[in-house]
């Protein structure tokens, strides 16, 4: 059996694209590991491998020599232990979803003259992914990226960003705009983590909302656990219909049921978003080391199907006003619903999945 490694950080961002890769490579008849941190817990639980390893990785948060001494040792020791999974292991091809976690698998995977490719989710490339692009053999995009040297551009490929099974169930349901006096289905959420702003915005806005449009709400929100009672008072007060959580595990068919969508612009997100096509308020997380929201969003907000919103110049009253032009015309719900569709990559896993198929040495041996 071939033995194709994904590696990615521990967060959502980077594990939900490598889980819809893993179930296209077993699907072909790969054997699929996992190497990742200590934080996937809650979103590795669906990955579908025998075994998660874990090997140490640092980041170099601060400047201070003692921390950067630290950081690299820590490095040194995760080369270390991913050489030792490389050889044991022997994978057929090392790839790597971006998170500093992957430096060192991927890193221990050109050593040993591995295969090894990277997946880079956003429009601006993450830190990790910026340090490993020189040195491995291909780069694979979820969306054209801005700003590529050319000798990163000449092996880089656009595939789009694998979206989960549970993604593409979502898509075969066609959006329904709510017409006046229907059940307005709204869903907010702020990426992997959640977004503690959404948490006072929403609540805002939806008091600002004619009372039509508020006694017909059903609302799904995501909310940090540190809000998450705040938020569900909120509504109970209101007696408004809501779900809250700090976590959906089902959100793939939330948003597929959702008449609008309210979120950061992460890039799983924004994929997601396109591939089911339903329109959304998308607020770009404003301090994002790494990646801009903002260019995320920038695909679908052009063909109309998102409208974005900075957070800095989001008032109550103007999210209120977004979400009831948008409940208020349904023919326009519908017509941002499929320019979002337009822009989505359902095949992005298959796409991805053929690329790790042309690596050197892979075809037809499994
Ligand atoms: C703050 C930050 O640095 N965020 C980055 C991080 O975001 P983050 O980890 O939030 O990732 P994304 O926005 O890309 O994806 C969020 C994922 O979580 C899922 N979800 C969300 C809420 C919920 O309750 N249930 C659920 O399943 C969504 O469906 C989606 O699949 O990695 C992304 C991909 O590199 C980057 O684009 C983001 O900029």
């Amino acid at each position: 059996m071939t033995t194709i490694l994904l590696a990615a950080g521990g967060t959502g961002g980077h594990l939900f694209p490598a889980e819809a890769l893993a179930h296209e490579l077993i699907a072909r008849g790969f054997t699929v590991e996992l190497v990742t941190d200590e934080r996937a817990g809650r979103f590795a639980e669906r990955f579908p491998v025998k075994e998660i390893h874990r090997v140490r990785s640092a980041t170099f948060a601060s400047k201070n020599p003692v921390a950067v001494a630290t950081s690299l040792l820590t490095l040194w020791r995760g080369f270390r232990e991913a050489g030792a999974l490389v050889r044991r292991l022997r994978p057929a091809v090392v790839v790597g979803f971006g998170g500093y976690p992957t430096v060192p698998p991927l890193m221990a995977a050109v050593r040993a003259g591995r295969p090894t490719i990277i997946h880079e989710q956003n429009a601006v490339m993450g830190r990790a992914n910026r340090f490993l692009a020189p040195r491995v053999d291909k780069i694979a995009a979820g969306i054209a990226q801005e700003a590529a040297e050319p000798t990163i551009a000449a092996k880089t490929s656009v595939t789009g960003n694998p979206v989960r099974p549970a993604v593409l169930q979502a898509a075969a349901i066609p959006y329904r705009p709510a017409g006046p006096g229907e059940t307005f289905e709204l869903v907010v959420f702020g990426g992997s983590q959640g977004a503690a702003f959404f948490s006072d915005a929403i609540p805002q806005a939806i008091d600002r909302l004619p009372e039509d449009l508020r006694g017909r709400l059903k609302v799904t929100q995501q909310a940090r656990a540190e809000d998450e009672a705040r938020v569900r008072a909120f509504y109970a007060e209101r007696g408004i219909a809501a779900e809250v959580s700090p976590f959906f595990t089902d959100m793939a068919a939330r948003i597929g049921a959702a008449q609008l969508v309210v979120s950061r612009s992460g890039a799983s997100t924004v994929s997601e978003i396109a591939v089911i096509g339903r329109p959304a308020i998308l607020v770009p997380f404003p301090y994002a080391l790494d990646h801009d929201q903002a260019a995320n969003a920038a695909k679908i907000e052009a063909r109309g199907g998102a409208i974005v919103a900075a957070q800095a110049e989001l008032s109550p009253e103007r999210l209120a006003g977004l979400i009831e032009d948008i409940a208020a015309d349904p023919a326009r719900a519908a017509t941002m619903a499929a320019a979002a569709r337009a822009t989505g990559v359902p095949n992005a896993a298959a796409l991805l999945a053929d690329l790790v198929a042309s690596m050197p040495g892979v075809g037809g041996n499994r």
